[in-house]
């Protein structure tokens, strides 16, 4: 298993549940029936085999009624936990993020309604049952296929719930950036959902059942769909790459690393305190002008960012997950890192420590007006304070990253995402009902 792809394979809350009971430490084995076992390597390279509890709703008539589902769409991710899911999870390879506005007239009462009928929904989707009555079909023949269901709230809900003196600072609006070109049409929002699933029609029934349970309550005011790579595509795990072709996500905090929890989540002890175990998720919809990007020779591709395109290896040397050696000269006395290459820019210690989890999803969609393709990367970067995290970080690419003449950010979004629910909580109980 690739170091790097458990960068966002906690296990820190919730559990991924598999029916192979020598699935490894850390993993909620499920009680349910087991169908059979396939044993196949799937998302972490984990041993998966079949889940009983995805079964009931994934399970196939006619002579192939006794095979179990593939390991792909048996993993199940647990609803309840410290944190909750889709934060930690392993990338999937579908993602959907919507932003949600109350509708006019709804406050607090409404907006509790609708959180309780959100969890309930994603509770059993991401379990592999149906979601009530309403359910759409789509997804019958499917298991749980990673499927996480996360929600997050936006400044503009406290006012609207007239919860404004529980509202977090960390929720202050982000700073400008020199090099915004926002839209405020798709940016920030009352809720927001993070769908993802490693399959493109579970994700799709999860993302239909959350519009359906809004109801009267809440609108959506903007949705993106994205993708990664699928689990079993490559010959072993290992870091996705982007729509630049970079190896992306190598140097994120790690579940292992002593100060993840410190980097990643709010303490039990912060304020506000039902916030406690929650984070704060940057969005930002970043186009990339791959027009200009893919006519760039590979070299400089790799100077701007400070990494071979390849295999993701440090240009100061070794492998991927060898450090930066940033203060490494070539023999023409220039860094072998240059001043201006993204990864150095980026890096904890040229930020006072700052760092956060980026946990995102690429885009197409389609071709722009101005016949370029509107591509990139939504990019989700998770953390417990947007102030030590994300704001000093893009503070500092604003000013010289060499990778940011190919990117435009077009949208953004910042979130407080509660901790996960407890047994027979909703998520957001604890703001809601207190
Ligand atoms: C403000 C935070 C960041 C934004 C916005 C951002 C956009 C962005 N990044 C890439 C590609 C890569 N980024 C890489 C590393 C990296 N990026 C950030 C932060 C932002 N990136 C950090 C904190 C780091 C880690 C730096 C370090 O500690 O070394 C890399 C290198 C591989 C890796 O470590 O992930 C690539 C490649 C794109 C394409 C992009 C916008 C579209
Ligand atoms: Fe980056």
């Amino acid at each position: 298993m690739s170091e790097t792809k458990n960068a966002a394979n906690g296990n820190t809350g919730n559990t991924l549940r598999t029916g192979t009971p020598s699935a490894g430490p850390g993993l909620d084995i499920s009680r349910r029936k087991l169908l059979g076992t396939v044993g196949a390597v799937g998302v972490g390279g984990l041993a998966l085999g079949a889940a009983g509890g995805a079964a009931a709703y994934a399970a196939v008539e006619g002579p192939d009624d006794t095979s179990p589902l593939a390991s792909v769409g048996s993993t199940e991710v647990m609803f309840h936990g410290k944190h909750q899911a889709g934060i930690t999870t392993p990338l999937q390879s579908t993602g959907h993020l919507i932003a949600f506005d109350l509708a006019p007239g709804a406050g607090r009462k409404e907006a509790a309604a609708l959180m309780r009928r959100w969890s309930t929904t994603a509770r059993a989707l991401m379990a592999g049952e149906p979601s009530g009555s309403a359910d759409t079909g789509v997804a019958l023949d499917a298991g749980p296929s990673s499927l996480t269901v996360t929600f997050g709230f936006g400044h503009s809900f406290f006012d609207r719930t007239q919860l404004t003196d529980r509202r977090p600072a960390q929720l202050d609006p982000l700073p400008d950036f020199s090099s915004d070109q926002l839209d405020a049409r798709r940016s920030n929002g009352d809720l927001w959902v993070q769908i993802g699933a490693d399959d493109a029609l579970v994700a799709f029934h999860a993302l239909r059942a959350i519009q359906h349970d809004a109801g009267a309550a809440a609108t959506v005011r903007w949705q993106m769909n994205g993708f990664n790579r699928t689990p079993g595509a490559t010959a072993k795990p290992m870091t996705a790459r982007n729509l630049m072709g970079q190896i992306d996500g190598t140097n994120n905090p790690k579940p292992a690393d002593p100060d993840f929890d410190e980097r990643v989540f709010v303490p039990d002890t912060a304020q506000p305190a039902w916030m406690a175990g929650g984070s704060y998720a940057v969005v930002r919809r970043i186009r990339m002008l791959l027009d200009t990007w893919e006519k760039l020779p590979l070299t400089e591709q790799e100077q701007a960012v400070g990494r071979r395109k390849s295999n993701g290896a440090p240009l100061s040397g070794g492998t991927e997950t060898t450090k930066l050696q940033l203060d490494k000269f070539g023999p023409d006395g220039k860094p072998v890192i240059a001043l201006n290459a993204h990864a150095r820019i980026a890096a904890p210690e040229q930020n006072g420590g700052a760092a956060m989890l980026r946990r995102a999803f690429s885009f197409h969609d389609g071709i722009a007006a101005d016949g370029t393709p509107d591509a990139g990367l939504l990019f989700v970067a998770w953390q417990a304070d947007p102030l030590k995290g994300f704001v000093p970080v893009q503070r500092k690419l604003d000013r010289g990253d060499a990778l940011s003449t190919f990117l435009r950010h077009e949208a953004s979004g910042l979130f407080a995402v509660p901790g996960g629910p407890r047994a027979g909580e909703y998520v957001g109980q604890r703001l809601l009902e207190s």
